[in-house]
Formats: C-alpha cells, sequence, structure tokens
C-alpha cells in the first residue's frame, strides 16, 4: 500500500510554512517514523533539502504523479518525538511564528549531525578470491559494477554523504544491498568535540586465535603474547589503558591489528557518572514550611490530573533547597529534571549547589556553549547520562526520555519571554509540556508576577508559601532615606548621610555591603550646558551612556562609540557635561569617600568574558572586598553570609522607566536585593534612597508586603487593560527605510480593518496605532508598531487574520526590505 508523509521543508522563506506531501518510497516504509529528518528534493530545481515528518498517512489529496518522493532518511533514529510534533503545533498556533522556528529550538543548529553511509562489499562478494570476485563482477550490470568497484577501490570500506553521488538510481543499491552485492550502512559523524575513544579487542574468539596464528604461521613476540592474553580474558579495553597496564608501545598494537588478530574500533566516549547519590555537600534538615511544600508535589508527581505549583517563598527562605529534594524525589522514581533559571551566567552558585548534591549528572545548558558542546550536552540527555539539566529557557526543549519536573527559578524574570522567534513563554510552555506529559511543573519566587499570581489566585496553580526565612530571623529592615529632603540639606552626593553612616559602620564591623544601581557606565548622557546640545546614537533614538575610562559615549543598544570632544560640536562651548550616574561613578565617588576600603564592581562592562563574574564574586566571598556594586546582576541568587548592609542608590530610575510593568519590575527588584542582606547568622538592613517615597511600589516593598502591591498593581491592570486581563499582542514593522517602514505599517493596519468589518466588526478601539515605537531607531533600522488588545474580539480571529496578513500575504502588504515582529504579551512595548 502507498503511503505519503506530510513534512515541514528547511527554507529561508517564511510563506512557505506549510506541511509538504511526499511520496514514500517503498524500501522506506519500514522504517520511517514520524519525526524522522529526510531528505527531498524541494523546489524547481529539486535541490536536496532537509525535511521533518509531521504525519505519515494512507490516503494523500494530491494524485499520485504530482508527487516527488523521499530520497532517504538521515538519522537512524527520529530527532523530534512526537511529544515535541504536538508541542511545535501548538506553539505555531499560540506564538505565530513558522514550524522552522520552533524545530530550530529542539534540533539546534549545534546538533547538525553529518550522516553518511558506508558501503562494504557484501556477504555474497566478501569473502571471494581475487579471481572469483572478477567472475561474479562480470556477472552484474554496468552501474551495479561500477559501485562494487568503487567499494574495491576503497579498500572494501565506502564512505559516501548520499547513495546518488555513486549511482543516480538509489534503488538499485537498495536491491544490491538486499542481495548481499554490497552492505549499506549508516554512520554519523558530528561535526565538532565528540570525544571517541580507542577500543582494543581480539577479532576472532580466543579458541580460535591459536590456531590461526599457527595455520598462517604468524610470529608473535612475547610482548604481543601478552596482549593477547590479556585481551583473552578482558573485553573491551581502551587503548590507553592497556598501554598503561602492560607498558608496552602501540606499535605492538597496531603490528596485531595488521596481522588480523586484534580490531581497533572507535567508540563513543561515555563518561559515566560515578556515584548518582554522593552526597558531597551537607544536605540540610528541611523546617516544616519546606517539608510541607515538598510533600504536596513529590505526593503529587505521578497524578495525571496535577495543576502546576507555584511556591512564593520569601527571599532567603530556602527555595532552592526545597527544589533540590523534589529533584531527588523523582530521580529516585526514575524520573528526570529541568531546573531553569533567569539566565545562567548569574547564577554560578546556584549551579554549584545541585553539582555538589548530585555529581556528573548534572548538565549544564549555556547560550555561551559552542555548537559541539551544546551537541554534547543534547546527547548525554537522550542517552540518560544527564538526568538533571540546568539552564535558560532554551533548556526547556532537552530531549528527555522520562522527564518528571520542570523547575522556573525566579519565575517573575523578564529573561523567561523569548525576544527572538519564537517568542514564547517559558512558563505558558511549560505548563504545555507539564499537561500533555504529566510532568510536574514548579514555579518559584519571592515576587511573583502580577499576571501569574492572577492565576494562581483564580485557581490555575497550587499555591505554597513559605513565609519564614530559613535562619528564622525576620527580613531585614528597609530604611527609606528621602533624596529630596537630602539635597536641601546641603548633600549633593549620590549617597546619602545615613547610607555612608550604615557602610562606615558595615564595614568597620568587619561585615559586608552590596550596593545597587540599576544603569552601569560613568553617566547617563552627555549633553552641552550652554546650547543643550545632547549625545545620541547616530543608529538609534537612544542617547549615549558616557564611559569615563574611555572618555566615550556608547550606545547599549547598538554598541556604536565615540569619543567625547572637549568642544561641543554644536556650538563650539566648552561646558560639556556627563549627567546622571552610571555604576563606574559609584565605584569613583566611593572609593574617594572611604579611600581605604576595597570596592568590587559587577556590570555587563567588566563581566562580557566567561568566568569573570565568578572571580568577582568569589573574591567578595573571600573577603577580599568589603563592598560590592552592581547591576541588575546581583540582584537575584546570591547567598553571601556576611553581607548584612545593602543600599538601593535610586530606586527612582526604575519607577520612571515608561514601560506598563515599569512598578512591578521597582517591586521585584527592591524585594529581591534586599533579600541578599542577613540570609545567615546576623541581621540585615538596607537602605533604600528615592525622591518618591509615597509611591506604592516603594511603600508596598519596603513592608515586604507582596499581596498588598498585588492589590494596587491589579487594579490598574484592569482599568487599562493589560495583562492579565487581556492578551496583548504586539507587530512591530522595522526596516532602513522609513518610507517604506511607514507605508507598510499603515497597509497592515488598512488590511485588518477591512477582513475584520468583512466580519462586521466596525469598532477597532482594540487597535493602537500604527505609530512610531518608543524607541523609533535601533541599529538603523525605524520601528512602527501596532499593538491589540483582545478586550472587544476574540484572540483566535485576531490571529488567524494577523497571520493571513503578515505570512501568507506578507508580499502583498508588506514593502521589500522590511521585517515584522509579532509579539504576544511583549514584556515591554516600547
Ligand atoms: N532548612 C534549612 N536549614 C538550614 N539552612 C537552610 C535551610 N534551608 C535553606 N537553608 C540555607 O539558607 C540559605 C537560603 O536558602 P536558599 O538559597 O535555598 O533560599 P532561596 O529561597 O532560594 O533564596 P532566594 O530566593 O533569596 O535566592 C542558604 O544558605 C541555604 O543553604
Ligand atoms: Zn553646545
Ligand atoms: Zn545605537
Amino acid at each position: 500500500m502507498e503511503k505519503y508523509a506530510q513534512l515541514v521543508v528547511r527554507s529561508k522563506s517564511v510563506s512557505i510554512d506549510d506541511l509538504f506531501t511526499y511520496k514514500i518510497p517503498e524500501f522506506l516504509l519500514c522504517d520511517l517514523k514520524v519525526g524522522h529528518r529526510v531528505l527531498v528534493p524541494f523546489g524547481q530545481g529539486n535541490k536536496p533539502t532537509e525535511g521533518f515528518v509531521f504525519e505519515i498517512n494512507d490516503k494523500s489529496k494530491l494524485e499520485d504523479g504530482k508527487l516527488k518522493q523521499i530520497i532517504d532518511i538521515l538519522d537512524e533514529n527520529p530527532m523530534l518525538r512526537v511529544e515535541d510534533l504536538e508541542l511545535i503545533n501548538w506553539m505555531r498556533n499560540r506564538y505565530l511564528c513558522t514550524y522552522m522556528d520552533c524545530i530550530n529550538l529542539m534540533y539546534p543548529k549545534g546538533y547538525k549531525l553529518n550522516s553518511y553511509r558506508i558501503i562494504n562489499l557484501g556477504d555474497s562478494l566478501r569473502s571471494l578470491s581475487d579471481t572469483d570476485l572478477y567472475i561474479e563482477l562480470e556477472k552484474l550490470n554496468n552501474s551495479q559494477k561500477e559501485v562494487v568497484e568503487k567499494v574495491i577501490n576503497s579498500k572494501g570500506r565506502l564512505k559516501v554523504d548520499n547513495l546518488e553521488s555513486i549511482c543516480k538510481n538509489t534503488n538499485e543499491i537498495y536491491k544490491m544491498n538486499k542481495e548481499k552485492l554490497i552492505d549499506l550502512s549508516w554512520a554519523y559523524e558530528s561535526k565538532k568535540n565528540e570525544k571517541k575513544i580507542c577500543y582494543v579487542s581480539l577479532s576472532m574468539s580466543k579458541e580460535k586465535i591459536d590456531d590461526y596464528i599457527v595455520e598462517n604461521k604468524i610470529r608473535v613476540t612475547e610482548l604481543q603474547r601478552n596482549i593477547l592474553n590479556f585481551l583473552e580474558n578482558n573485553d573491551d579495553v581502551e587503548i590507553n589503558d592497556l598501554l598503561d597496564l602492560l607498558s608496552v608501545h602501540r606499535q605492538s598494537i597496531t603490528s596485531l591489528q595488521k596481522k588480523k588478530l586484534v580490531t581497533l574500533e572507535f567508540k563513543d566516549y561515555y563518561r559515566q557518572p560515578e556515584h548518582i547519590f554522593t552526597q558531597q555537600s551537607k544536605k540540610v534538615k528541611l523546617n516544616e514550611e519546606q517539608i510541607s511544600a515538598v510533600q504536596k508535589i513529590t505526593s503529587e508527581m505521578f497524578n495525571d490530573d496535577k495543576k502546576p505549583y507555584m511556591i512564593n517563598g520569601v527571599t532567603g527562605s530556602g527555595k532552592t533547597e526545597v527544589y533540590m529534594e523534589i529533584i531527588e524525589y523523582a530521580l529516585e522514581q526514575g524520573l528526570d529534571s529541568i531546573f531553569l533559571v533567569p539566565e545562567i551566567s548569574l547564577t554560578p552558585q546556584v549551579i554549584d549547589r545541585l553539582k555538589n548534591r548530585f555529581g556528573s549528572i548534572v548538565g549544564v545548558f549555556h547560550s555561551k556553549l559552542s555548537e559541539g558542546q551544546r551537541h554534547d550536552v543534547y546527547r548525554a540527555v537522550r542517552e540518560g547520562r544527564v538526568r538533571i539539566l540546568i539552564g535558560p529557557r532554551s533548556a526547556l526543549f532537552a530531549p528527555f526520555n522520562s522527564l518528571g519536573v520542570i523547575i522556573i527559578d525566579e519565575f517573575h524574570e523578564g529573561s523567561y519571554k523569548s525576544e527572538q522567534n519564537p517568542k514564547f513563554s517559558t512558563i505558558e510552555v511549560a505548563k504545555f509540556i507539564g499537561l500533555k506529559n504529566k510532568v510536574s511543573v514548579v514555579l518559584g519566587s519571592a515576587t511573583p508576577s502580577v499576571d501569574e499570581y492572577y492565576r494562581a489566585k483564580s485557581g490555575q496553580y497550587n499555591l505554597i508559601n513559605i513565609r519564614q526565612r530559613a535562619n528564622k530571623k525576620p527580613l531585614p529592615k528597609i530604611e527609606v532615606v528621602d533624596m529630596k529632603k537630602e539635597l536641601t540639606n546641603g548633600n549633593k552626593s549620590i549617597f546619602s548621610f545615613r547610607l555612608q553612616e550604615e557602610i562606615k559602620r558595615t564595614v568597620e564591623s568587619g561585615n559586608q555591603v552590596i550596593l545597587f544601581l540599576n544603569r552601569r557606565g560613568y553617566a547617563n548622557f552627555v549633553s552641552c550646558r550652554s546650547c543643550g546640545f545632547l549625545f545620541q546614537c547616530e543608529n538609534c533614538d537612544i542617547s549615549l551612556t558616557y564611559h569615563k575610562e574611555s572618555n566615550t559615549g556608547r550606545c547599549h543598544y547598538c554598541g556604536y562609540e565615540v569619543k567625547i570632544p572637549k568642544k561641543c560640536p554644536e556650538c563650539d562651548s566648552e561646558y560639556l557635561k556627563p549627567f546622571g550616574v552610571g555604576t563606574q561613578k559609584i565605584e569613583e565617588e566611593l572609593q574617594g569617600i572611604f579611600p581605604n576600603v576595597n570596592i568590587l564592581r559587577v556590570d555587563k562592562d567588566n563581566t562580557s568574558k566567561k568566568g569573570s563574574l565568578e572571580e568577582i564574586l568569589n573574591k567578595f566571598e573571600s573577603g577580599e572586598a568589603q563592598i560590592l556594586i552592581g547591576t541588575q546582576m546581583i540582584s537575584k541568587g546570591l547567598d553571601f553570609a556576611n553581607v548584612t548592609l545593602v543600599g538601593i542608590l535610586s530606586a527612582d530610575m526604575m519607577l520612571n522607566f515608561p514601560d506598563f510593568k515599569s512598578f512591578e519590575s521597582t517591586f521585584q527588584l527592591v524585594t529581591q536585593v534586599s533579600g541578599r542582606a542577613g540570609r545567615a547568622e546576623k541581621e540585615g538592613n538596607v537602605i533604600l534612597q528615592t525622591y518618591d517615597t509615597n509611591h506604592y511600589a516603594i511603600r508596598r516593598a519596603i513592608n515586604y508586603d507582596f499581596d498588598g502591591f498585588y492589590e494596587d498593581e491589579i487594579k490598574i491592570r484592569k482599568a487599562f487593560g493589560y495583562t492579565p486581563f487581556n492578551n496583548m499582542l504586539s507587530v512591530v514593522i522595522s526596516g532602513k527605510n522609513e518610507k517604506t517602514v511607514i507605508e507598510s505599517a499603515k497597509n497592515m493596519y488598512n488590511s485588518i480593518v477591512y477582513l475584520l468589518e468583512n466580519r462586521g466588526i466596525n469598532n477597532f478601539d482594540f487597535i493602537l496605532g500604527p505609530n512610531p515605537c518608543s524607541i523609533s531607531k535601533i541599529d538603523k533600522n525605524y520601528r512602527w508598531q501596532l499593538l491589540f488588545k483582545d478586550d472587544n474580539i476574540e484572540i483566535n480571529l485576531l490571529k488567524g487574520i494577523i497571520k493571513y496578513i503578515c505570512i501568507t500575504k506578507r508580499e502583498v502588504v508588506f514593502r521589500k526590505g522590511v521585517n515584522i515582529s509579532i509579539d504576544i504579551n511583549p514584556n515591554s512595548v516600547l
């Protein structure tokens, strides 16, 4: 019976985001499975192209004559699992992305296997003498003969990338394979970093070997005899072990190989986990709140209809210990875990804790991993050598065989929303995986996002609270300093008198200080006091940040950098002055006030090198410095016993950020940063400097009143129709040519209105725009935006129309050279 495959083809063009039907040739019928990567002829030139099988059907809507055939299967096992395909279909609908966008997540570029065929002589030809072989060859037809000759010329082991290269008619080759003229097998090669190890074994059974030596009059030295004896008693010996154990040279072995007594074989390098449950770090005794959190989750692990869990536990409440306990339980039950962190390079301490507890079955996924390393991690996961994977949002797609738990630590963090296609929400995807595959999904945070907390309150989560710090100490007291008053009292410094006093006291008593400022660089911007000239990025609609050490203005969006001249380029005056503060300036001023104190700084500018963040944090931990200054990078996950004072230098910078989530971010940051103080035996306190002492985000944060903040914030969200009450769908149209960008944006608006009017909709209040984005230019690209709220309209109808316009009708609606970016519930709408 004929069978057909529906497949996705890897192609650069978006407009072919569709399933294509191919005929499955008979010889592949048994082997081909859904999820297989295949080779297909595609396009007019029938270019061999990669495809991914989504469905296998008995019928086809198209006539047989019009269908092309699959050429071959590319990997032995399907790379995409059935559940991956299900997830892809769901994501495509949810995020209006393409099949390939999703496939690239699950089948990362780093995992390109180079597959090739190995052709040996088949059984019916292999053992023949040269003359007999010649006679047999003459019986074959020309193309068959050609193939066999090629195999013979390659010393009986021909390696080809695709079968067509040795015979146009690949069916012929399969036929020859069936008739045992040749022996066809698959081989794989990964491009990079796959470690292979050479193993030695006897080439025949030990009973036969002595006869063979005698019969063929082979001379064997005493050393070689030792080797053979050793191999008679041991299987699969690594060549290096053999050399060490018997103190022999490699030559002795290769000479045995030449005499066909031993075979050498390269096999994958397996790093076996030595002990799965070695307890290298001491396990803490969990307190009652922790135990009940663990019990709730583990007791339901095998339930089919469990809800996801949300752990709302104050900073330092021991959430990480709870996660580890859940992971350990899962392991004992044979289940694997994914542990997601907002940004892997910012969480060295968490990685250490997991590795110390679980040893070598912990794998780390990293955006900075090389292709080869990513590949290795995926393989290790597939083969069960890694059972716990810690990583950023992309680790969610690791191909575990029996996933039991997904943990999303600090789930409120913005990095869980992807900014690249597909622009997925990690939480949504995790919940989908959880639902479909009965995986326990655990979200944890001291400051849940308003969106997710709303869902928890409406019963979509099992909400678990941990209200006490693990050290049983109260949360650090937060003292507010009104910077307006500071100014009237004659203090022009960035540091209030109170903060200076507390820093002094803390340092003198041998404790440590963390100072937080949300902006790197030296100053915010440089402008002319005489004419108001402002140094701005040439490529972006952004003012340049001043960096003192290089005396340059730098764009934090595109990297553009320019020397700051002595005189104003506009009016020639010498009154150029940096305004605002960044971490560099803080460091400089602080060193001026405390000349004898050692200060460390952590921001993007000095941690881009791999390992540099760890280095600074280690120095701080060892007490080499008393003060650590940093940006968001130090706001979460850090656990230093000696830190008793945290200073938040300007809460207003976050508050005044022009985005609807800025109050929420402020509340979260203040809570998280404050949480770095007093985590062990010593009590901590916090000083928060602000010009806006009355803002509800500040007032609620200083009392650790999460529920109060939530109540304030949710009212505003409701009033404005923001998330979680509505989905917000943003379409950004960008391009180097401003005119075509504007035209495209207007075209899009008109097309949508037209299609909606056809469906009887006449009120378009839910569409905002088209307008230029708040940041109207980034990296020389002009940006326009259309924003949709689904309060008056069914989301699926809206999405259908947008997809139709942006993908199917793309070439009609949009001008050449514009990019379209669709984002469902974006983090920010700037
Ligand atoms: N039951 C316990 N007994 C003793 N110490 C504990 C216990 N639970 C946690 N700790 C310790 O308390 C500190 C804080 O715990 P942990 O880092 O797990 O908290 P967290 O809730 O993840 O913190 P945060 O959200 O603030 O990053 C750690 O040093 C941890 O080892
Ligand atoms: Zn000027
Ligand atoms: Zn720029």
